[in-house]
C-alpha cells in the first residue's frame, strides 16, 4: 500500500566554509506585490535585475514554509534512495524528446568516455490529461495531495506574479503571459527533483569537475529551491563565472530561451553550469528542487508586440515568426541535448533559424 511510505526528515548539510566568487544577485520581495505601487516596484527591480551581468535574482516572502520544502527534499531523497529497478520503471521516453518521468545516471555523455552523474525525477502538472499519462513512483502516489498544493502553490502564487512583472516591464497587458500559462493546459512545465552524486563516489570520479555544462534552460523561467552544496556557476557577461550562493529563505530564478525569444532577448537567458562542489563537500549528495516553467504546448513562438521593444534596437532570430510552437521547441531542445558531448560548441541551430547558446 503506498499510502504507508513514511518519510525521514531531511537534514541540510552545512554550507561550505570556503571563500568563492559568489554572483551579486538582487532579491525580490515578493510580499510587496499585493501593496499599493508594489508591482511597478517589483518590476522596475527585476528590469535591473535581468540587466546585472549575470540575469539571476533571489525571490523572497513565496508563501512556502521551510518544512514544506524539505518535505519535497525529503520525497526527492525517498525516490533516489529506492532500487533502480523501481525507478526504472517510471523511465522518460528521452528518445522521443519526452523529459517527464525518470532520467537515470549515465546516459548523458558528459564529456568523452564520461557519463552523467545525476539523476532526475520530472514531474509534469497534475492535471487528468497528464496523470492518465503516466502512473506517478510510489512516493509520488503516496503523498500526492501534498505535492499536488506544492506545484500548485508554485504556479499559482510565484510562477503568475513573476509572468505578470514580465508583462508590465514590457508595458503589455498585465495577463498577457499568464494566458499562455495556464495549469490546465498543457505544457512541459514540471517539478523536478535532482541528485548529483558526490564528488567522491564512483558515478563523479570520471568527470573532470564539470558535471552539467554550461547552457540555458528552455522554458521562460526557473525556480531554483535553496540547498547549501556550492555547484551552480553562472557566466557573468564579462566572461567569468561566479559561483551561486543560494540564499536561505529565498529561491533563485533565472529567465530562460522561450521568454528570451520572444522578447528578442530583452529578458536574457542566462548560461550557467554544475562543477564539483569545493573541498569541504566533496563527500555529500546534492539534492536539488526546481520549478521549470514553459509556455502552453501550443504557444506560438512569435515576438511580443510591446511598445518597449519597438523602440529597442533589438533584433529577432531568424526563425522566429516561422509558426514554430513552444511544443516543437521543447521537443528540439530535448532531443538536441541527449547523449552528446557539446564540446567547444558556442551556438546550435535547434530549429531552423533559431540559435541557442552552449558554453564547455
Ligand atoms: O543543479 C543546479 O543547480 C542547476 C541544474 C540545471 O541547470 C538544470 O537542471 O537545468
Ligand atoms: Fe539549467
Amino acid at each position: 500500500m503506498t499510502e504507508t511510505i513514511q518519510l525521514s526528515p531531511f537534514r541540510h548539510v552545512p554550507e561550505t566554509k570556503h571563500e568563492l566568487d559568489w554572483a551579486e544577485l538582487a532579491t525580490l520581495d515578493l510580499a510587496a506585490f499585493d501593496e499599493p505601487g508594489g508591482k511597478a516596484r517589483l518590476a522596475k527591480q527585476l528590469h535591473h535585475a535581468v540587466q546585472n551581468p549575470t540575469g539571476f535574482f533571489y525571490i523572497t516572502n513565496t508563501g512556502l514554509t521551510q518544512e514544506q520544502i524539505d518535505r519535497q527534499f525529503a520525497i526527492g531523497k525517498s525516490f533516489f534512495d529506492s532500487p533502480h529497478d523501481d525507478k526504472i520503471k517510471h523511465r522518460a521516453d528521452l528518445e522521443h524528446g519526452n523529459n517527464f518521468g525518470y532520467t537515470p545516471l549515465g546516459i548523458r555523455e558528459i564529456s568523452p568516455g564520461a557519463f552523467n552523474n545525476w539523476e532526475v525525477l520530472n514531474l509534469p502538472k497534475f492535471t487528468p490529461a497528464y496523470e492518465a499519462d503516466r502512473p506517478q513512483p510510489g512516493i509520488i502516489a503516496a503523498h500526492r495531495q501534498e505535492v499536488e498544493h506544492f506545484a500548485r502553490h508554485i504556479h499559482d502564487h510565484i510562477v503568475k506574479k513573476l509572468l505578470i512583472l514580465c508583462a508590465i516591464m514590457l508595458e503589455v497587458p498585465e495577463d498577457y503571459f499568464v494566458q499562455t500559462h495556464r495549469y490546465d493546459e498543457r505544457s512541459n512545465c514540471h517539478l523536478r527533483y535532482m541528485k548529483y552524486h558526490a564528488a567522491n563516489s564512483p558515478q563523479s570520479s570520471r568527470l573532470d569537475g564539470t558535471w552539467f555544462k554550461g547552457h540555458t534552460d528552455f522554458g521562460s523561467l526557473t525556480l531554483v529551491f535553496r540547498q547549501p552544496v556550492a555547484a551552480l556557476q553562472v557566466l557573468s557577461r564579462d566572461g567569468s563565472w561566479k559561483w551561486v550562493k543560494s540564499m536561505p529563505g529565498s529561491i533563485t530564478v533565472n529567465i530562460g530561451d522561450t521568454l528570451e525569444l520572444v522578447t528578442k532577448g530583452f529578458l536574457p537567458s542566462s548560461i550557467h553550469r554544475v562543477v564539483a562542489p569545493p573541498p569541504d563537500q566533496r563527500d555529500v549528495d546534492r539534492l536539488c528542487l526546481m520549478y521549470f516553467v514553459r509556455p502552453e504546448d501550443q504557444m506560438e513562438l512569435k515576438s511580443v508586440s510591446s511598445p518597449v521593444l519597438e523602440k529597442s534596437a533589438l533584433q529577432a532570430q531568424p526563425g522566429l515568426d516561422a509558426g514554430f510552437t513552444a511544443a516543437e521547441w521543447v521537443k528540439a531542445r530535448v532531443l538536441s541535448g541527449r547523449g552528446k558531448v557539446q564540446s567547444e560548441q558556442k551556438q546550435e541551430e535547434v530549429l531552423p533559424g533559431m540559435q541557442i547558446k552552449y558554453h564547455v
